[in-house]
């Protein structure tokens, strides 16, 4: 089977995580890795990750452009880098390259863009593409039409230095109908990687949702299990929850083939006891 060409872009603290995680999936081949300056150092991302192999050759951003896709042809770009990373989709989607966008928090415009994009190829937006996060929200959501009374508040922890709110913390806010400003509690400790917890507060119960990130190699997971999904889907925006939902209705789909199958096989039992009656 073909195996899914990546192309990346950023090999920072998570993309050097993300890059480790599709060269060690045999379902895909990094093909390319676009860093903001060239590496003195390593030809490879492989390399750089003391890897066996030649994945992921190492490109200067300045060099992405439509020739560049043109002659280093991948299914799927992956955006760990930065706001700057959106600028270079265009040529991408125009030769139906698809596109993960990872990248936590847009200016304000950035959606609009990447949904005009989704006009030409197949375009995920996640600002936190774990698995485990995107099944939080859609919990939270279940939670919220059951319990419509109960007080929500967001509890979100990461490492020392990021500055901004998180971007998932907004994201569940917002899904939730939240105040970003009052029901978002930031704590900023040590080397946290991310931690997401969601209270549902009740007269004589707390009711806790919580999803903690261990490892950044938990993005890159997120990634491909986005990617598996992206490569087969047409034009159009999507999310995390769109890939789960599928996902579920698939397996749905199957145990209802499987008991359709059990079923008739049963049946088909009956009958041959039932003739020797006969
Ligand atoms: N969606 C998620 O699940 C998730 C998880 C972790 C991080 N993120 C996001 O990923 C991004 C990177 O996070 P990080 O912790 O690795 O930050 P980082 O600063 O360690 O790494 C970003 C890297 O991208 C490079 N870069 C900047 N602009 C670039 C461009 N146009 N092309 C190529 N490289 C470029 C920077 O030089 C840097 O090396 C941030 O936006 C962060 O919010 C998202
Ligand atoms: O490492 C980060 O920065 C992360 N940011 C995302 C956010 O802002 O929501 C979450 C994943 C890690």
């Amino acid at each position: 089977m073909n195996k899914i060409k990546i192309g990346l872009f950023g090999f920072g603290k998570t993309g050097k995580l993300v890059a480790h995680e599709f060269i060690n999936n045999e379902s895909f081949e990094l093909v390319w890795v676009a860093k903001r300056s060239a590496s003195e150092d390593f030809i490879f991302a492989s390399d750089a990750l003391g890897l066996k192999g030649q994945s992921g050759k190492i490109v200067p951003i300045s060099e992405i452009n439509k020739e560049f896709f043109t002659n280093n042809p991948v299914d799927i770009i992956v955006d760990f880098s930065d706001t700057s990373g959106v600028n270079y989709y265009a040529p991408a989607a125009d030769l139906g390259i698809k596109i993960i966008s990872a990248i936590s928090q847009y200016e304000s415009g950035d959606m609009e863009y990447l949904k005009n994009l989704g006009l030409k190829t197949a375009v995920l937006y996640s600002p936190n593409i774990t698995i485990g996060i995107n099944l939080i929200l859609m919990a939270a959501q279940i939670f919220q039409n059951i319990l419509p009374h109960a007080d929500i508040e967001i509890i979100e922890e990461h490492f020392r230095n990021k500055n901004e709110v998180s971007g998932t913390a907004k994201k569940i806010a917002d899904t939730l109908g939240l105040d970003e400003e009052t029901q978002i509690n930031s704590i900023r400790v040590g080397g946290i990687v991310g931690k997401h917890e969601v209270i549902f507060g009740l007269p004589n119960q707390t009711i806790r949702l919580t999803h903690e990130s261990i490892s950044k190699a938990a993005f890159g997971q997120g990634a491909i299990f986005a990617a598996k999904w992206l490569i087969n889907a047409g034009p159009g925006l999507y999310c995390m929850e769109d890939v789960i939902k599928n996902r579920v209705k698939e397996q749905l789909l199957e145990k209802q083939m499987e008991e359709k199958a059990s079923s008739n096989y049963l049946q088909q039992f009956k009958n041959k006891i039932l003739g020797l009656f006969k």
